[in-house]
């Protein structure tokens, strides 16, 4: 039986029908953006930086204006934030929820077609004009989260709690379809991902991990393992969501907190992988119980099949 987006959404009440309506249409806008690119003159440094200091691509600024209007649009949002914007933005004063994102994620591959994807998490709004520390809630606390994964494919993952559904454009009629109801992640894997060039800066517990895991079949583990690296954040969760694996973005000596931000990264995709019967933790702390305590904030991030993450815990004991 074919589900559209819209014919799931019924499924939800009517604030997040409509609030992930315009999501998914914020989507498809930057979807034909980003496929567009080349053609648009949209490739390429946007020559500013974000507030990280980070450089910006052209995308990333197209891709945030995209957000901020659709998501705008539906009027639920008292206030967004932004990977790409220094400060929260007010929207609507009645809106009862906030919105973080990222909303282009993995933009250095953008520049030789590789996947990208955008990420999303709702959170509820205070009743008076919101703060930036009112954005400041553990990832627990997020109602809704999910990303756009703009790749062969494009396709939506979204979990409003119970359970996580991905659905794919089909560009002939416009309609994200529920193709990937119910994802699970099994609790074992053979296959890592994370940034090797970075390991001389590693810490104990991550250099034995991924030793072991190297190590093979004549290793501790007895098992080969493979590993993957797209630098695309969206792209490494959605290959765990579809056949399993562990992904790392660690703390090490030269990123004392790692790359990933906590609010628009790490936070939306651990309640995906929660869901997902996976596991996400900093080494620590699993990611969802980690108290914010600035809105671009960094965190190590460790994610996937519970039993891999189960291990790393215990390597960081
Ligand atoms: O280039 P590195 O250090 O491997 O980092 C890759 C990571 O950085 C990110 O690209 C950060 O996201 P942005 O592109 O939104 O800044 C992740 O998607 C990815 O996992
Ligand atoms: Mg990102
Ligand atoms: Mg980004």
């Amino acid at each position: 039986m074919t589900v559209p987006l819209s014919t799931w959404l019924q499924t939800q009440h009517s604030d997040m029908r409509q609030m992930l309506g315009n999501i998914a249409g914020a989507c498809k806008v930057i979807s034909n953006a980003v496929a567009r690119a080349a053609l648009s003159g949209a490739q390429g440094d946007a020559g500013s930086g974000n507030i990280q200091g980070e450089e910006q691509k052209k995308l990333d600024i197209i891709s945030n204006d995209i957000m901020l209007n659709w998501a705008g649009a539906c009027g639920h949002f008292s206030a967004m934030a932004s990977e790409e914007l220094d400060t929260i933005v007010q929207c609507n004063p009645q809106g009862r929820y906030l919105l973080v994102f990222d909303p282009l994620d993995g933009s250095s591959n953008v520049d030789v077609n590789i996947s990208v994807g955008s990420i999303f998490s709702i959170l509820r709004a205070p009743e008076q004009t919101p703060t930036e520390a009112d954005f400041l809630q553990t990832g627990r606390q997020q109602i809704a989260a999910g990303y756009a994964l703009y790749g062969s494919s494009t396709m939506l993952v979204i979990t409003t709690g119970t359970g996580v559904h991905g659905f794919t454009l089909d560009r002939e009629i416009g309609e994200f379809v529920l193709t990937h109801p119910e994802l699970t992640i099994p609790n074992d894997t053979r296959e890592f991902a994370i940034n090797a060039s970075n390991s001389r800066f590693w810490e104990a517990p991550v250099a034995r991990y991924i030793d072991e895991c190297v190590a093979g079949k004549s290793g501790p583990r007895g098992e080969n393992f493979n590993m993957r690296w797209v630098a695309s954040m969206v792209a490494e969760v959605h290959r765990i969501l579809i056949r399993g694996g562990v992904f790392l973005y660690p703390k090490d000596s030269a990123k004392p907190n790692g790359k990933l931000r906590l609010l628009y990264e790490a936070n939306p995709m651990a309640m995906i992988v929660e869901q997902a019967g996976g596991a996400s933790s900093t080494g620590q702390q699993l990611t969802l119980d980690v108290q914010p305590s600035q809105l671009h904030q960094r965190v190590p991030v460790m994610l996937g099949s519970k039993n891999e993450v189960a291990r790393l815990i215990r390597y960081h004991e």
